[in-house]
């Protein structure tokens, strides 16, 4: 049978089984497409039928979320977690609450999870989780209520050696807090049952950080792969939340040009660069602001274009950083119009598929989110190390490491993806990762 037959065979079976899932199909039609050949040629692989087993999550637990608001009604929301493999590590990866999860969702995520996870080299399995809760508008309290009630069931699923969930859209320090203080009052137990926790009850110095500024260190590799460097280079970047900021603030520091943030409802431009100093005040106040970017503008320059996104502007490097499937075709249409020429996914799957191809035919270097953005579950891996050896390294050592995580990430996804005048860094993760996967799921046995 040929590597095209085959892939005919896996996407009709995975259409037929999951035809309500569509972000979950795009996700698993694009890796299988490219671990096709490896498939292929390894008779073990097939003989385990791993490509399909790695499809399949081992577990999907859903459950119902009772709470009370601030006026005394009772709520009730659907909250998951997708443990979607445990064949290298405990299971691991964030919670997002956003009106857009569903099942689906999170299928996909958590599939994307598990390859990431491969790739930082450390013993961590794929997992993801949320709820469809909005947390827009609601109080402290409300917020709190609902973290408590969502770790009351979710608390019987997860454990440091288990699962050990962290954060995602919506779910900063203030939720893992709450998810924690619930946690830890249930089982009387101390320490990593979740990871982004605060300082100063087991976290880790660059948590916070580190997604964003593994990204940019993911940047960095990239360009000096390519005889090229930071320095001067205009940077579009979208999303406002922890993944964006945190990139545009490392990107400022290095000498690029952040020319824009956005979020929902518009875009922020600012044709000379944000400074770090204003990248911090965004940082500093966003918890306060209905809109950081309006206010941003208000503050401290720049201009707001509202419903647009920022793709129209003449860039060198495009950073999406906001959620899945933002960045579509006549996005990367402009992009390429404007000679773009370096688009790294800060957020988890933001490219359409349509927007890959052409992405692609325009020749930009392209690095996937399961690689790009690796950072964070990787400084996730060394808060789960540092909670079992009871111990606390400086930020100084750890952004050191991230550093080197993701240097080891591109150089294992550059050599693998390597073709004649090119590298294919998509392809690159997904075959380094699937390799691992796919050998462990062999010598584990059925
Ligand atoms: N926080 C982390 O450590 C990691 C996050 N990611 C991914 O990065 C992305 C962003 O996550 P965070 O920054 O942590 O979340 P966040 O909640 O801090 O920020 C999310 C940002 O995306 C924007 N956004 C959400 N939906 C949008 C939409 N439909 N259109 C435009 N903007 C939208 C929000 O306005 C906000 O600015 C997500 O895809 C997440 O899965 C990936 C790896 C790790
Ligand atoms: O830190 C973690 O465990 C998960 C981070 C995450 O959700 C992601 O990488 O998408």
């Amino acid at each position: 049978m040929t590597a095209k037959s085959n892939l005919d065979e896996f996407n009709e079976w995975i259409e037929n089984r999951y035809p309500h899932h569509p972000e979950f199909l795009q996700a698993t039609k694009e890796l299988a497409a490219d671990v096709m050949p490896i498939y292929n040629a390894h008779a073990d692989y097939k003989r385990y039928n791993v490509l399909k087993r790695l499809s399949e999550p081992e577990r999907v637990v859903h459950f119902a979320v009772h709470w009370m608001n601030d006026k005394g009604e009772v709520e009730v929301n659907r909250g998951w977690r997708v443990q979607h493999s445990g064949l290298i590590g405990p299971y691991k990866g964030g919670l997002r609450f956003h009106p857009t999860v569903n099942e689906s969702v999170l299928k996909f995520l958590a599939f994307e999870q598990s390859f990431k996870n491969a790739l930082t080299g450390l013993p961590m399995g794929g997992a993801k989780g949320g709820s469809e809760f909005n947390p827009k508008g609601r109080s402290d309290n409300e917020i709190m209520r609902f973290c408590q009630a969502f770790m009351q069931e979710l608390q019987r699923h997860i454990g440091p050696r288990t699962d050990v969930p962290a954060g995602d859209i919506n779910v900063g320090a203030r939720e893992i807090g709450f998810l924690y203080g619930q946690y830890r009052r249930m089982h009387n137990e101390f320490g990593g049952s979740l990871t982004g926790k605060d300082i100063d009850f087991g976290g880790s110095h660059v948590r916070t950080e580190a997604t964003g500024f593994g990204l940019i260190y993911m940047l960095q590799c990239v360009l000096k792969h390519h005889d090229d460097e930071i320095e001067g280079k205009r940077i579009a970047i979208s999303g406002a939340g922890n993944v964006a900021l945190h990139a545009a603030l490392k990107a400022a520091e290095l000498g690029g040009t952040v020319i824009s943030l956005s979020n929902s409802r518009g875009s922020l431009i600012k044709e000379e660069g944000l400074s770090s100093a204003d990248i911090r005040w965004a940082i500093e106040n966003r918890m306060n602001e209905d809109n950081i970017l309006t206010a941003l503008a208000d503050e401290r320059g720049g201009s707001w274009f509202k419903g647009e996104k920022p793709w129209g502007c003449a860039c060198d490097v495009a950073l999406p950083c906001a959620t899945q499937n933002e960045l579509d075709e006549p996005s990367a249409k402009r992009l390429a119009g404007n000679h773009c020429k370096y688009l790294l996914e800060g957020a988890n799957m933001p490219t359409t598929h349509e927007a890959k191809t052409l992405i692609a035919d325009a020749g930009i270097v392209f690095v996937p989110g399961k690689a790009a953005n690796a950072g964070g579950v990787a400084m996730s891996g060394m808060e789960m190390s540092q909670n079992a050896a009871f111990e606390r390294k400086t930020f100084a050592r750890l952004d050191d490491e991230l550093k080197a995580i993701m240097t080891y990430i591109h150089d294992r996804c550059a050599e693998e993806g390597k073709e004649d005048d090119r590298v294919d860094y998509a392809k690159g993760a997904n075959i380094t990762a699937f390799r691992q996967l796919a050998n462990a799921m062999v010598a584990q046995g059925v």
